[in-house]
C-alpha cells in the first residue's frame, strides 16, 4: 500500500468554526484526491491555524483509506460534536471479532451490517446504537476521547491503550473468550538455558547500558512498566507486528513479551516461560467511556442491558435444568429430603410443586416435581443423588439464559462511577 505525502491546509481557516466530514463525503476538491473520511464531525476552533491531513491510498485498494486529522497551532483541543446516537465499538477482524459476534448473538442481539465493505452497523434490539467495527487499538483510544461510549476488547489491549486512563470504566470484566495472558518468553537454550525466574534473568551480569536486555513486544507500554517495577536496570524495548516468537532466534533479540494462550508457540519456538513473568491475564472485556455514562443516561441504559444480557447469558452457560419427580408427605418434607441428600438445591433453594393427575380432578399430594439447576460437569452425580433421594422420570434440560435479581457487577459499576 503506498503510502501519500502528509498534506497540509494552512491560513484558509480563519473563520471556520466547523468542518463536517460525514462518513460518506469526499474531500476530492479541496485536496487534488479523492479520500472517503472515517471520522464523522469534528468542530474547529477558529484559533487552529493549521490542519494536516495524512493518509494510505492505493489506488486499486478497495478499502476505505484511514484518514487522520492533526490539529496544529494554539487552539483548543478539538470538541467531538454532541450527538444523539450511542456507539459501540467493536472489534473488527481476527479471533476477537468473531468471538464477540458470537457472545452478541447468544445474547439475542443482532448486529447487522448493511454492507460487507462497510465499519458500521445497527442492532435491531437495541434502537440508537451504533456499531463501529474498528480495530482493537482504536476500540479503546476512542473510548478514551469519548469518540465511541462503549466497546469490547480484550483486556490486554485495555490495559495497553488505555495507559490506565480514568476515563475508561470495565462494565464487565470476564466476557469468557480470548482468553490468554501476556507474559516474558525466553530461550529454553544458551545463556538462558538454566534461567527459569524473572529475577534470575534480571540478575543476568550480562545486561549493561550498552549491552541490553532486548525485549521485542507489542506492548511496550506495559513491558516497560513491568520491568522497570522488576528491577530491570537495562533494557531495550522493540516492536514488531507479529511473528516475535522468531526474533530471539533471528537474534534480533533476547526476550520476547506476547500473549500466550496454549503454549504451543513458544514452545515450538524453543522458547518458554519463567516464574514472575506473566504480566496480565486477559479475557474480553466490556468497557465504556465515563463521562458518556455519568453524562448521558440513554448510554448508562443501554450498558446496563447489554451487561444483563451478557450475565444471563454467561451466567447460564454450561448449566442445565434438572425436572424430577418424587413422592412425598407435604412439600415442606420433600424440599427437605432434596437439601440433606443432594448437593444441588438451584439457586435459591429446590423449586417444589405439586404434581396433579387427572384422577377425580384433584391434586395428588403424594407427587411432586422438583426443579434444581447443575452444572455440566456434575449433571450425572446429581441424577444419580436424585434417585437415592426417590426422585424418577429425570428431564434434563440445558439453560439458555439466568436473569438473577441486580447483578453485582451493575452495582459495582454505579460505585465506580460516584469515585
Ligand atoms: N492465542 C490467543 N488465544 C486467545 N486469545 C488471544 C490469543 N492471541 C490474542 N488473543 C486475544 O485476541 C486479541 C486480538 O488478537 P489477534 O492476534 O487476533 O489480533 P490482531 O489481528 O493481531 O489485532 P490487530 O492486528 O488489530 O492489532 C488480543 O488482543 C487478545 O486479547
Ligand atoms: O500460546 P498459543 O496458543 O500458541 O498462542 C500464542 C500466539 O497467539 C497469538 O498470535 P496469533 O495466533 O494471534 O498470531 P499473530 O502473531 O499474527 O498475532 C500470540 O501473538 C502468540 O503468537
Amino acid at each position: 500500500m503506498a503510502v501519500a505525502p502528509t498534506m497540509t491546509m494552512q491560513g484558509s481557516l480563519a473563520g471556520l468554526q466547523q468542518l463536517e466530514l460525514p462518513r460518506t463525503s469526499y474531500l476530492g476538491s479541496q485536496l487534488g484526491s479523492q479520500f472517503r473520511v472515517r471520522q464523522p464531525c469534528v468542530k474547529l476552533s477558529p484559533r487552529i491555524s493549521s490542519l494536516k491531513l495524512h493518509c494510505q491510498v492505493s489506488p486499486s485498494s478497495t478499502t476505505l483509506p484511514q484518514l487522520n486529522v492533526d490539529i496544529s497551532g494554539p487552539g483548543k483541543p478539538l470538541q467531538p460534536v454532541e450527538r444523539t446516537t450511542i456507539r459501540l465499538a467493536l472489534p473488527s477482524k481476527g479471533r476477537m471479532a468473531e468471538d464477540t459476534l458470537g457472545l452478541m448473538k447468544d445474547c439475542q442481539l443482532s448486529v447487522r451490517k448493511l454492507n460487507p465493505r462497510q465499519y458500521i452497523a445497527d442492532i435491531s434490539e437495541l434502537k440508537n446504537v451504533e456499531v463501529w467495527f474498528q480495530r482493537a487499538s482504536d476500540v479503546v483510544r476512542k473510548l478514551k476521547t469519548g469518540d465511541v461510549d462503549m466497546g469490547i476488547v480484550g483486556y490486554d489491549m485495555l490495559r495497553e491503550y488505555g495507559e490506565d486512563s480514568e476515563d475508561l470504566v470495565i462494565v464487565h470484566d470476564a466476557l469468557g473468550f480470548g482468553e490468554c495472558h501476556l507474559a516474558i518468553g525466553i530461550p529454553t537454550y544458551g545463556i538462558f538455558e538454566n534461567i527459569n525466574s524473572l529475577n534470575e534473568l534480571a540478575a543476568m551480569p550480562l545486561w549493561t547500558e550498552d549491552r541490553p536486555l532486548r525485549v521485542v513486544t507489542g506492548y511496550t507500554y506495559l513491558g516497560k512498566k513491568f520491568l522497570e517495577k522488576h528491577g530491570f536496570k537495562h533494557v531495550q524495548l522493540s516492536t514488531a507486528d507479529g511473528a516475535l516468537e522468531a526474533a530471539p532466534a533471528m537474534g534480533t533479540a533476547d526476550a520476547i513479551l506476547d500473549l500466550v494462550s496454549s503454549g504451543t508457540t513458544l514452545r515450538e519456538n524453543n522458547l518458554k516461560e519463567i516464574s514472575g513473568g506473566a504480566v496480565l491475564s486477559s479475557q474480553g472485556v466490556f468497557v465504556a467511556n465515563k463521562k458518556a455514562l455519568l453524562e448521558r443516561k440513554e448510554v448508562l441504559d443501554v450498558a446496563h442491558e447489554m451487561l444483563e444480557r451478557f450475565e444471563a447469558h454467561l451466567t447460564a452457560l454450561g448449566q442445565f435444568t434438572v425436572v424430577a419427580n418424587m413422592r412425598g408427605a407435604s412439600a415442606e418434607e420433600v424440599a427437605e429430603r432434596i437439601l440433606n441428600n443432594t448437593s444441588y438445591p438451584g439457586l435459591q433453594g429446590p423449586t417444589v410443586s405439586p404434581v396433579y393427575t387427572n384422577e377425580g380432578g384433584t391434586a395428588n399430594v403424594d407427587y411432586y416435581a422438583i426443579t434444581i439447576c447443575v452444572p455440566k460437569p456434575q449433571l450425572y452425580h446429581a441424577v444419580q443423588q436424585l434417585r437415592k433421594a426417590g426422585g424418577s422420570g429425570v428431564l434434563v434440560s440445558p439453560l439458555t439464559y439466568i436473569f438473577d435479581e441486580e447483578t453485582p457487577r451493575y452495582r459495582q459499576l454505579l460505585e465506580n462511577l460516584k469515585a
